[in-house]
């Protein structure tokens, strides 16, 4: 891989924006200091003191056949500044074949070229349409909750108030096997995404309560310990509990997770509650440090239950649950106060997917267990797969397209969304990629280009206001209907609670817009969020299971969904026949350029962040004087060359690109050993890689995060690249969870 492979060195800073002089838009202060220098010796009308040859091997011409592979030596040629570099001046200049341009081409970027081949030529699992399908995680068409013993009080709440009328096929499993058997056994709950399992564990605990015909209320004691990997998934519990006991008002939940204050949990569990859910770490805490917890569990605890269990033991809560039980089982249980509640404690455990976390704790929190399963094997190493609705889809991306096909596929997704005429309708589309920093950078790309937005919620809400023309579809006369989100770990529990809720709320700002979400996994496990039309995996997961709940965020009870997996050319190909046994219903392999590039970069017109080439450049004009008309490959390598403009011009998105390119290749190391065989950090083509992040190359030149804007980057003794393996291997031996949440 050489220093500036394919890297791009022609471009301008967006001087539109700062309203300032050619002069001082030529101060491009990213890059090389040779080129830095080059340039300035230009402005000064100096020159170089070596001729380089002017031609311009493998630079594209609008219109001209993708391909070439010389991209090193044009870089460098065409180094000279960046108004002249697209200006007219350079427009007489050849081509690979010696060709003279015409007088109105332009030159752009080589983002089409020296890319690696693509080998895969055949899908091997191919999603037949013909064959019809049949939700497999949808309500039964026959059954009722009635005949399976859930309490009348809670069947008519169900049909009336949740609109559930009829179970899915694990609840119908799962509700009278807990409610006859729970004393006897425990049991693990183990089946599809988006199929009930939160109803399938509370619907007969709650049953069992109520059918008990003994007066209950806030102060009878905890009678439920629900515990969940991640706050978001707690709180969720929590508002489906919520819901469901609204119907009999006396009975109270209690929600208990980290980054909330304390105190004024304390204060809820003082005032007494009948089901206690939250995150292990502050259970814990609780059960350690607050009397009153313990008072509260003290005679009426009969239930508990590890929700999403594989996730548990892959945060490395398996100590922290082990103690949890290991207290629990210290608090006696008084068997004659609640005689009809089960005489001895139930251990429940639910996951989608079963992995050797989810067999460790099995060991550890459950006894005698039933396997309540609703797979097609009944033993607890079947394979859970996808929903068979679930419409997957598959594209092989080189490196430096990321990006632009990212774009590309919202953009074709808005459009046909907006086709609909959608009103009062809401889309909603999560893009999943591995590192907190990666999910500020796409959130600032997508939606902070040129200020035509609006915050809200602390800035991890962006609604796209007139003006805004980062999406091709949109032009400056158009509403663009799209709000834009970011969720991780890094932001403040408050922020991370509003923004959920934002998301998943239909309100007057939501309404008829296309919702999109940037987050990192933590929004992969057990969230419920509503019309989840398509999930994209911008990046592939850290492991196959996760690849499984993020594809489960869409699909949910038998709904449709479709979800995008991006996976590099090369080593990553190999990742399809991997995936296979998990996608028994196939998968669809698009090209990115012929079906998500094209369908969105052809007929419009891609604004260009370049006022010398909008405004004087009579070549971008047709004959009437309106704006000629590109093909697809011009727009969508103009529209990269706006993102990496912003980069250059703007020195705080070129730090979230700096950072959320060395977090993507960090996190790209911590892949489990089984899987990096194809994702190994060793096979990536760093240069290009960077391009994605709107970098016109790795951040060598660029001095990693520490530059300010207009200062020198120091030289570094290590090589990039070695610094770059060094760094993944340190990540490696960190805790995976830094990437994720
Ligand atoms: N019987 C039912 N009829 C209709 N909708 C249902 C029924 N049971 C649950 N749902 C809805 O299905 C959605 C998914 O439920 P839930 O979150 O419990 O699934 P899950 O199996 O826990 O998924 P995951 O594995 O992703 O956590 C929720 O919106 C819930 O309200």
């Amino acid at each position: 891989m050489s220093d500036d492979d394919s890297m791009l060195l022609n471009f301008s800073t967006n001087d539109d924006a700062a309203g300032n002089s050619y002069k001082q838009a030529a101060k491009v202060t990213g890059g090389r200091w040779k080129d830095r220098r080059r340039m300035k010796m230009k402005l000064e009308g100096k020159t170089g003191s070596r001729k380089r040859r002017a031609d311009v091997a493998g630079d594209q011409i609008p219109g001209s056949e993708r391909g070439g592979d010389s991209g090193k030596k044009v870089h460098r040629d065409n180094a000279d500044g960046p108004a002249e570099q697209e200006g007219p001046k350079r427009r007489n200049a050849h081509n690979t074949q010696g060709r003279i341009l015409p007088a109105d081409s332009q030159f752009v970027s080589s983002l089409f070229t020296s890319n690696r081949e693509i080998t895969t030529a055949v899908n091997t699992n191919i999603h037949d349409e013909s064959v019809a399908i049949n939700p497999s995680n949808a309500p039964l068409k026959t059954d009722l909750f009635a005949s399976l013993g859930v309490s009348d009080v809670l069947v008519s709440h169900l049909e009336q108030k949740m609109r559930i009328q009829k179970p899915t096929s694990i609840q119908k499993l799962a509700i009278p096997q807990v409610i006859a058997n729970a004393g006897k056994n425990d049991f693990f709950i183990h089946a599809q995404t988006g199929s009930g399992k939160t109803l399938s564990y509370l619907l007969p605990i709650i049953s069992t309560i109520l059918n008990m015909e003994t007066r209950v209320d806030r102060s009878s004691g905890a009678f439920a310990l629900i515990v969940a990997p991640t706050r978001e998934l707690a709180s969720q519990i929590y508002q489906v509990c919520s819901t469901l006991i609204s119907c009999c008002h006396y009975l109270v939940p209690c929600l208990l997770i980290g980054g909330e204050r304390k105190k004024s949990e304390k204060a809820r569990l003082r005032k007494g509650c009948n089901f206690i859910i939250g995150t292990p770490g502050r259970i814990l805490d609780h059960l350690q440090n607050t009397k009153v917890i313990k008072e509260q569990l003290s005679q009426s605890l009969r239930y508990i239950v590890l929700d999403e269990g594989d996730k548990l033991m892959e945060l490395g809560f398996d100590e922290t649950i082990s103690e949890i039980i290991k207290i629990v089982h210290d608090i006696p249980i008084n068997s004659d106060k609640f005689p009809k509640l089960p005489h001895k404690l139930v251990h429940m455990l639910c996951s989608a997917t079963l992995t050797d976390g989810v067999n460790k704790l099995r060991n550890v929190a459950l006894k005698d267990y039933k396997l309540i399963s609703n797979g097609t094997k009944k033993d607890a190493d079947a394979v859970t797969v996808a929903p068979d609705q679930l419409l997957q889809r598959i594209t092989i991306v080189p490196p430096k397209l990321r990006l632009v096909t990212l774009a590309a596929t919202l953009n074709n997704i808005t459009k046909d969304f907006v086709a609909t005429d959608p009103q009062s309708k809401t889309l909603r589309t999560i893009v999943f990629v591995t590192c907190s920093d990666s999910v500020e950078f796409h959130y600032d790309a997508f939606s902070g280009s040129n200020g035509h937005h609006k915050n809200l919620i602390g800035d991890s809400v962006r609604v796209l206001t007139k003006g805004n023309t980062i999406f091709p579809c949109f032009s400056n006369s158009e509403d663009p209907n799209m709000v834009i989100y970011k969720l991780h770990g890094s932001l403040s529990q408050q922020i991370r609670s509003s923004t959920l809720q934002h998301f998943a709320r239909d309100n007057e700002v939501t309404k008829g817009k296309h919702l999109i979400m940037f987050c990192t996994d933590v929004a992969s496990r057990g969230l419920d969020l509503p019309q989840v039309g398509s999930v994209i995996e911008l990046d592939p997961p850290f492991a196959v299971e996760d690849h499984l709940h993020r594809v489960g965020r869409t699909a949910r009870a038998g709904e449709k969904g479709e979800s995008l997996l991006f996976l590099l050319p090369g080593e990553e190909e190999k990742y399809m026949d991997y995936i296979q046994p998990y996608h028994p219903m196939g998968w669809e392999l698009l090209q990115f350029d012929k079906e998500l590039l094209t369908p969105a970069f052809k007929d419009v017109n891609v604004n260009r962040n370049d006022k010398y080439i909008r405004k004087d450049d009579k070549s971008s004009k047709n004959k009437n004087g309106a704006d000629k008309e590109y093909e697809w490959d011009t727009n969508a390598t103009t529209w990269h060359l706006n993102i990496e403009r912003r980069v250059v011009g703007d020195s705080t998105f070129k730090n979230l690109a700096v950072k959320g390119f060395i977090s993507h290749v960090r996190a790209y190391a911590t892949h489990i050993s089984q899987e990096k065989k194809f994702f190994n950090v060793k096979f990536l083509h760093l240069g290009h890689l960077a391009k994605s992040f709107g970098l016109r190359e790795r951040p060598k030149a660029m001095g990693l995060q520490s530059s300010k804007d207009g200062e020198t980057d120091k030289p570094t003794k290590e090589n990039s690249k070695n610094k770059m393996f060094r760094m993944a291997r340190m990540a490696e031996k960190q805790i995976a969870s830094e990437f994720n949440y």
